[in-house]
């Protein structure tokens, strides 16, 4: 039988730490490493944060519209770095944030999520507001492919809250809903199941929320969006060992220089292993 995704997420977490380095290739971020923003410069920069960090992060998050936006030669790229990114050791995350109503869902599904798909990843982004029951298609897949996703609950943008934090007529918050129907999916899965949440460590403490979905929590905004590491604890309370910190320009910065990235990815791994084992 297939591994689920939560089975080897945790063994990867617990062998290397649950740091997760983003691929985003920003224009910007192409100059500073004086490549051009163009298919080669693209390639470079994805090849080069491969080799130097899939023996050392547990997961890369590569984000889909800085591939996308060079048309189908960026998506050759993406390919191209997702089967480097896994044939290396690391797990995928395809950040590609998808949603749409189930059928069309479906679709998405097979791109991402379909074992023998060129795009197959280990876990994928979706948004969940065109209502969570929209996602069963990818649910069904990924659980079949033993994949997994992270659904959009609590974004690290300042703008999230409009939709996210809106009550319902029961009396909960839409983020909240979220995490509770994620919670059901991964009800008795162990370690864990392969269903997380994506919940910004840049939102303050957030222990009015119930965390505990027995499943991952994907953490982007540490680094460049000003959260830490050290802030990881106060956010996530008890649910802290299940967080998947992003770091996407935090570590990319750094390049193109091998060393330095890899330097710097590791600063950030130990301030996280020490930040969660304090707490
Ligand atoms: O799903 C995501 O990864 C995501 C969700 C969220 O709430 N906030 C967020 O920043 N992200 C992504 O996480 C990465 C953050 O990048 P940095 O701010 O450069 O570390 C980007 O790829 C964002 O698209």
């Amino acid at each position: 039988m297939t591994e689920t995704f939560g089975t080897r997420l945790r063994r990867a977490m617990d062998e290397r730490g649950p740091l997760c380095v983003g691929i985003d290739p920003h224009a910007s971020l192409l100059a500073d490493w004086g490549l051009d923003d163009d298919i080669a410069g693209l390639e470079r920069f994805s090849r080069t944060v491969v080799e130097a960090l899939a023996d050392q992060v547990a997961v890369f998050k590569p984000q889909s519209a800085f591939f996308e936006r060079f048309g189908s030669r960026g998506i050759a790229v993406l390919e191209k770095t997702v089967e480097e990114a896994r044939a290396a050791g690391a797990l995928v995350v395809m950040d590609a944030k998808r949603g749409d109503i189930g059928s069309t869902m479906a679709a998405y599904a097979e791109t991402f999520l379909r074992k023998d798909a060129p795009l197959f990843s280990d876990a994928l982004t979706v948004s969940p507001y065109l209502g969570y029951g929209s996602l069963k298609p990818a649910v069904e897949l990924a659980r079949e492919s033993g994949a997994g996703l992270f659904v959009l609950a609590l974004t690290s943008n300042p703008e999230g809250g409009e939709v996210q934090h809106a009550v319902r007529g029961d009396g909960r918050n839409v983020g909240a809903t979220m995490l509770a129907h994620l919670a059901a999916e991964n009800a008795g899965e162990k370690p864990m199941g392969s269903f997380g949440a994506v919940v910004g460590a840049t939102l303050g403490d957030l222990s009015s929320y119930d965390l505990d979905i027995n499943g991952p929590l994907l953490a982007p905004g540490i680094g460049a969006q000003g959260a830490t590491p050290a802030d990881l604890p106060a956010v996530f309370g008890a649910a802290v060992r299940n967080v998947v910190p992003n770091v996407s320009r935090g570590v990319l910065r750094h390049g193109p220089d091998v060393v330095a990235l890899r330097d710097a990815s590791a600063r950030f791994a130990e301030e996280i292993r020490t930040a969660v084992a304090a707490a």
